[in-house]
């Protein structure tokens, strides 16, 4: 049984769906104070909140038991990500179902201010009828331009074309094509899309970045008499040089949906400000922003707490491309650094420097995830294993001083990866195939050629080309109730070293891999437990 804590104003098809789960219990509570949710959180295996609950290093530490954190929308800002990677915690957002709700409302508010629809509104409700001080401005013809063309900069983009607009956009890291596809002018430079914004939007995350990206200097950039528009997130826009633009009238006015502290202050400056349109961080706040993100974010966690499926976690080393797709490539490809490194072990050398994974053009899209299996391939039976997962394993294998490397090869055949370790003068590559619809195999462990797969317990002899050995280890392990499920012997030449990788059932104990060294011929043993069964 899972318990999942949810906080914050969570959509409820997303929260039926946790509950309708046998194996989930789920407390709703509201927005709770620092103190108490530091008290509750460690009887829980996940949070589910919105950006009203900071995810702190303090809190994350508090939850000896947490696996997942789920954020009911897109900015992760309110959660210690690096911690939550270094604890081994997913952090899984809900990244697509709030865009339309946030590009919909730039154009309200803006239309809006252009409008001056909310005094109009005040007036009418007051009693008055006055036209003639409400005399707005268009959309059409002018430049609008964004920073960040992402989901929300696009579904902007897209939709200020229908409004006749000219559009200029500033994002560094997205192609070429991407622009061309939207339409989009790319501006060279931040100060470029400055230069010529009649409208500026912003549509970018916080990070070190973008904290501070539109100051006293950049407002002074824009045209006279623009419009800044920021529902980003505070911090971006700098408060008080936007509030000494509106006072000068530099600027014809500004939105504003986030602050850098939420929320608002009562008796905050910007209330007074002229020309500023003011929202409660409202981007999110649809009906349908609302459900989609609450039912993506509750799926996903679900999907990690019960099935291990985390695939739409934001921390899993690299991302995963289809999840259901690379498992099998995972799998071998952890079992093949644990055979690596328990091989080099039994030679002498436990310290391992280099890891290098290679795979097949056909994996591509998945080395991040892989490269994470394969981290935890190489820990595993090495560090403390409670917290060790493919969250947390890249980062704890950087941190014990190893490199880790990925290549793309197209020497290997189809779905194939090759993991090889080094330290010092030693090097061993083990290699495997993960074939679409039938069982992942170990193909290749330094020059043997081997066809195994690698179950619960994988035990490597190392022995002379005579006659006679097979029958006197399948005896021995007869004798110690150890069940062989597969024998994969392979030699380089008639008469010299031979290499026997046995599949088994169940646990081999030292005092059979000892008894097992004690054999005529056999020269190594090695025994790999495959510890994510
Ligand atoms: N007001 C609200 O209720 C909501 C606010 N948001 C905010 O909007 C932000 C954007 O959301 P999405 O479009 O879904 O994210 P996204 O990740 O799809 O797009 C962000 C874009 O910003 C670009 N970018 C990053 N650093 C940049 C820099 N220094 N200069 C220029 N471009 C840069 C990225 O390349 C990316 O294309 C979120 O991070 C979140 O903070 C999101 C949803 C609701
Ligand atoms: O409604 C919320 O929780 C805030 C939405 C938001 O800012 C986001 O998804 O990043």
């Amino acid at each position: 049984m899972f318990r999942v804590l949810v906080t914050d104003e969570v959509d409820q098809e997303g929260l039926a769906l946790l509950a309708a789960e046998p194996l989930l219990q789920v407390d709703e509570v509201p927005t709770l104070p620092k103190d108490e949710l530091l008290a509750r959180i460690g009887d829980y295996d996940a949070i589910v909140g919105r950006s009203a609950t900071r995810i702190s290093a303090d809190l994350l530490k508090a939850g000896t038991k947490l696996k997942v954190v789920g954020r009911a929308g897109v900015g992760i800002d309110n959660i210690a990500l690096d911690v939550a990677t270094s604890l081994g915690i997913a952090v899984i957002n809900a990244p697509a179902g709030n865009t339309v709700a946030v590009a919909e409302l730039f154009f309200g508010a803006t239309i809006g201010l252009l409008r001056q629809l909310p005094r109009a509104d005040h007036v009418m409700n007051n009693g008055g009828w006055d036209r003639n001080s409400f005399l707005g401005r268009e959309l059409k013809g002018k430049t609008l331009g964004i920073v960040g063309l992402g989901r929300i900069g696009s579904e902007v983009a897209a939709r200020a074309h229908a409004f006749g607009m000219t559009v200029v956009a500033f994002d560094p890291y997205i192609a070429d094509e991407r622009f061309t596809a939207l339409r989009v002018r790319r501006a060279p430079s931040l100060d470029a899309l400055l230069a010529e914004a009649n409208i500026l939007t912003l549509h970018v995350p916080l990070t070190d970045e973008t904290k501070g990206m539109i100051g006293k200097r950049e407002l002074s950039r824009l045209p006279n008499r623009s419009v800044v528009v920021n529902m980003a997130r505070g911090g971006i826009v700098d408060e008080p040089a936007l509030l000494a633009a509106l006072e000068a009238d530099q600027l014809r006015g500004a939105v504003l949906d986030v602050f850098s502290a939420e929320p608002l202050v009562a008796d905050s400056p910007l209330r007074k400000a002229p020309n500023l349109l003011l929202l409660p961080h409202l981007g999110a706040n649809t009906v349908e922003a609302q459900r989609n993100v609450s039912r993506d974010v509750c799926l996903a966690v679900r999907d990690a707490l019960i099935r291990n499926d985390l695939s739409k976690s934001i921390n899993v080393a690299g991302g995963a491309g289809e999840w259901g797709d690379l498992q099998p490539a995972m799998m071998v490809a952890r079992r093949a650094a644990a055979v690596a490194r328990a091989v080099l072990a039994d030679q002498g050398m436990r310290a391992v420097r280099r890891v290098a994974l290679r795979v097949s053009p056909d994996l591509a899209h998945g080395t991040g995830a892989i490269l994470a299996a394969v981290a935890a391939g190489v820990l595993e039976g090495v560090i403390e294993t409670d917290r060790l997962n493919l969250i947390n394993a890249r980062a704890l294998a950087e941190a014990r001083g190893l490199e880790l490397s990925v290549a793309e090869s197209s020497e290997l055949g189809a779905r194939a990866i090759e993991v090889a370790l080094s330290g010092g003068m030693q090097q061993l590559a083990v290699s495997g195939v993960a074939p679409e619809g039938s069982t992942p195999r170990l193909t290749q462990i330094g020059s043997f050629h081997i066809d195994v797969n690698p179950k619960q317990t994988l035990l490597i002899l190392t022995n002379h080309d005579v006659p006679g050995v097979i029958g006197r280890v399948g005896t021995l392990l007869g004798e110690q109730s150890v069940n062989i499920a597969e024998y994969h012997q392979a030699r380089l030449a008639q008469g010299g070293d031979a290499l026997a990788a046995v599949s088994v059932d169940g646990e081999v104990s030292e005092t059979t891999r000892r008894a097992l060294l004690e054999l005529p011929d056999v020269i190594t043993a090695s025994v790999v437990h495959f510890r994510d069964e």
